[in-house]
């Protein structure tokens, strides 16, 4: 495969598929982003800290050879675009790859780069594991009862991007249609914006299909489906009947539902079945806080799942924390659950474990799990001996605040 906006190195290799099998090679070509803002001071802290686990954990006999491919500011500065179609091609091509944060202007201006990457290469499952590592500081009295993996849908919903501006003639044609041809009582139609809310079958079961899987295979005790389903009857509502019925069509032996778990069960959970349950999601924003311990799978619609994913984070350390993976059916890319944070840009300030632990579940994803399990042991051991930076240092008393590049020398000690 020939790329123009960067070379290929001639050290590494390619990650395939046999069949359903990952294969990666000794020394796998990793396609990155940089990322806008903070990504500069971020992404090179992540690699770093991966780096150094996997010289480690096999003694050199492993390493990733790194390719930056571009997309944001620094693909706009050196192609002229924004998201150069070859980017994308790199992760379809080398199946497994990171990103740093991608900035969006609000109200105008480009459509979220984020978004377009997880569109454009159908990596349809956002997922976000939120947990407590000790030592963390938090809001809460119990932050150690927090343990949920959000699956996020990640392709439709309100950022398909369907939408128009008030006052332009797509919006007023489409107000218009609804108004004279589907009945909507609608006034001020010059002066009002509008946007679609698709959500499909197809799409909603196979997110929950991963989310099923997922917590089967772990041994988690209960997928809850997140949806304003009162409101928005036919896009929420239907995500919510939809994923009942995928569990009972094709994980009927393995699923309860929260009824058959009372009236069958007496509430105790039998081995092996996870409890298919759902909640209107206002409520399930103060029960992340009221009964954090009931939740521990969920899936959620895409804007469900962005605001659940930043609340459900402040309760175990925040943002600076907060990791996740975007994973289609055969390719994944990495990535943080926090943005480009401008006012940080560039001052070795912020702190990297987010983007890293976005690189743990990387390396857990090939296979590495020696090299996984040292990056978790350093960035345990350093919040343990409160060498943290600014964010958590705030929270804390008599920790050490360190910036972010020091912050990875203190990981990479403690491996
Ligand atoms: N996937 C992506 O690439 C995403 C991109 N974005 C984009 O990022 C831009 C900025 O968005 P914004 O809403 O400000 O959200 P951000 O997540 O960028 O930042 C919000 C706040 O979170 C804290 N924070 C974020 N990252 C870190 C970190 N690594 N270490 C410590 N603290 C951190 C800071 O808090 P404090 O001020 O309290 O110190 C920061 O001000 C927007 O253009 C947005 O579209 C947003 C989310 C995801
Ligand atoms: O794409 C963006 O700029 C924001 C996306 C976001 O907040 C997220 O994916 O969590
Ligand atoms: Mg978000």
């Amino acid at each position: 495969m020939d790329f123009k906006t960067f070379t290929v190195p001639s050290e590494g290799e390619r990650i395939t598929w046999e069949g359903d099998r990952l294969v990666v090679p000794d020394k796998p070509i990793i396609p990155f982003i940089m990322g806008d803002g903070i990504g500069t001071d971020v992404t090179p802290a992540m690699q770093r800290i991966l780096d150094a686990a996997v010289e480690k954990a096999y003694n050199g006999a492993r390493k990733i050879v790194w390719v930056e491919v571009y997309a944001g500011e620094r693909a706009r500065d050196k192609t002229g675009e924004w998201l150069p179609d070859e980017t994308l091609k790199a992760f379809e091509y080398f199946y497994v790859g990171i990103k740093g944060p991608l900035t969006t202007p609000v109200g105008g201006g480009i459509r979220s780069l984020n978004v377009a990457i997880r569109q454009r290469l159908d990596l349809y499952a956002n997922v976000r594991p939120v947990y407590y590592i000790p030592g963390l500081p938090s809001p809460v009295k119990h932050p150690e009862k927090m343990n949920m993996v959000l699956f996020r849908e990640a392709t439709e919903d309100v950022y398909a991007g369907i939408e128009w501006q008030a006052g332009t003639p797509e919006a007023v044609k489409f107000l218009t249609f609804l108004r004279d041809e589907m009945g909507v009582n609608l006034d001020n139609i010059e002066a009002t914006g509008v946007g679609v809310k698709p959500i499909s079958e197809f799409k909603t079961k196979r997110l929950v299909r991963q989310a099923i899987r997922y917590a089967l295979q772990r041994n988690r005790s209960s997928v809850t489906l997140v949806h304003k389903g009162n409101i928005m009857k036919f896009t929420e509502g239907a995500f919510r009947d939809w994923g009942y019925e995928l569990a009972r069509e094709e994980f009927g032996d393995q699923t309860i539902t929260e009824d058959e778990l009372w009236e069958k069960y007496n509430g105790e959970r039998p081995a092996g079945k996870v409890v298919m349950k759902d909640r209107i999601a206002d409520n399930m924003l103060q029960q992340l806080l009221t009964r954090t311990d009931e939740y521990d799978v969920l899936a959620l619609p895409n804007l469900n799942g962005d605001y659940l994913s930043d609340a459900a984070a402040a309760q175990v350390g925040g943002l600076g924390i907060a990791h996740g993976a975007n994973i289609g059916d055969r390719v994944a890319v990495f990535e943080a659950v926090h943005g480009t944070a401008p006012k940080y840009a560039g001052q070795n300030k912020v702190n990297p474990t987010a983007l890293t632990l976005s690189g743990v579940m990387m390396l857990e994803h090939m296979g590495w799990d020696e090299a996984a399990q040292l990056v978790r042991k350093g960035i345990a051991a350093a919040i343990q001996d409160k060498v943290v930076t600014y964010d958590l240092a705030r929270q804390m008393e008599g920790a050490t605040k360190v910036g972010t590049a020091e912050f990875a020398d203190a990981v990479i000690e403690r491996m």
